[in-house]
């Protein structure tokens, strides 16, 4: 178990930084800390890895308050961006170096058995330049996982790599990862990443954690605009509180689940894409007319569609459509409110 309490940390003479940070991560999970470039995502894994010292708080590992501890004594696998292989070292020499300098007992047999593990059997030999960006992924992997650390970190680790070398990279890092069943602390701008590797995400803004669930939840109810921008697309729609679920919104008036509203209170609607119904023929609430479709756009697994309803923009993912949409149906339960 891994957990920040109330760590902040300020760049010197700025008040950049991260501030009042509170998160764990529980033993064998996965947490992903999801942010714009500069948000304050690398300053964090700095601080666990032991790079950077808070000026308060307590970064507790394994039971441990280490925030001050040298990085060396923390036992931390660390994989880097640039993945930071030895580039005279073959794979072998790579994966071994850790427990080399431990001068831990049966090396040898443990870096083979770590080079099986990231399926580079028969690569022991070459050296980085002669491996392509997912095989030094993985060396990179397998290097800061022979030791037997407390906790795996992984910066940005699939930047690097191409979509479809990404995506595969995705399962085999989750695979090893429940395997071994470590604890991994994750940092990436790629919600997707996030989303799909994570047992637990955590968005981060301005050098503060605005929301950390699980991804179903942060995706389906995000505390707040930004993250429900930041972690896919998002319809968002202000409106005001009738009566009992029912929002006044440039829509017309909607129904939502929600009866726990104040009549006059504003309020924020976040609807995803796909959850609006583009052949809403059994639909009894919330059906609407479109009045246009601006504009469309191929994704690949799906369509976006631009529609113009009661002159609101509404983007809504389908399967391309034979008909134009004439009409839409918002479920009042894919209605979230902010
Ligand atoms: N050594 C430093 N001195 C002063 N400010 C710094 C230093 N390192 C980072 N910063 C600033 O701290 C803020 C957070 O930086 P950090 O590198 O943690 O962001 P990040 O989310 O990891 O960004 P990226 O995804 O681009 O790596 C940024 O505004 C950055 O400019």
């Amino acid at each position: 178990m891994i957990e920040f309490r109330s760590v902040s940390f300020n760049y010197p003479n700025t008040d950049v930084g991260v501030h009042d940070i509170s998160l764990s991560i529980k033993s064998g999970e996965l947490l992903a800390i999801l942010g714009k470039s500069g948000c304050g995502k690398s300053t964090l894994l700095k601080l666990l890895a032991g790079f950077e010292q808070p000026h308060s708080g307590q970064i507790i590992i394994h039971g441990k308050d280490q925030a001050h501890t040298p990085c060396s004594r923390r036992k931390l696998g660390i994989v880097f961006q640039d993945y930071s292989l030895f580039p005279h070292y073959n794979v072998f020499k790579n994966v071994m170096y850790p427990l080399k300098i431990n001068n831990t007992p049966n090396a040898r047999q443990k870096a083979l058995t770590m080079i099986e593990l990231v399926g580079l059997s028969g690569l022991e030999s070459h050296l980085p330049h002669e491996l392509s960006g997912g095989q030094k992924q993985r060396v990179a992997l397998a290097r800061a996982l022979v030791f037997e650390p407390q906790a795996l970190l992984l910066d940005e680790p699939l930047s690097a790599l191409d979509a479809s070398l990404r995506h595969e990279m995705r399962e085999e890092i989750t695979k090893i990862q429940k395997a071994l069943n470590i604890t991994t602390f994750l940092i990436t701008h790629d919600q997707e990443e996030a989303m799909t590797m994570a047992d637990q995400v955590a968005v981060m803004e301005q050098g503060r954690i605005q929301q950390c669930g699980s991804p179903i939840d942060v995706y389906n109810s995000p505390a707040s605009v930004e993250v429900a921008r930041f972690v896919g697309r998002a319809n968002v729609i202000p409106g005001i509180a009738v009566s009992k679920g029912i929002i006044k919104t440039a829509l017309g008036d909607i129904q939502s689940h929600q009866d726990k509203l104040t009549p006059n209170q504003p309020v924020t609607l976040v609807i995803r894409p796909e959850s609006i119904l583009c052949s809403p023929a059994e639909a009894t609430i919330n059906r609407l007319s479109v009045r246009a479709i601006e504009h469309q756009q191929f994704l690949g697994h799906t369509m976006a569609y631009q529609l113009n309803v009661c002159g609101q923009s509404l983007v809504v993912y389908s399967q391309p459509l034979a008909a134009p949409i004439t009409q839409i149906a918002i479920p009042a339960e894919s209605i979230h409110i902010i």
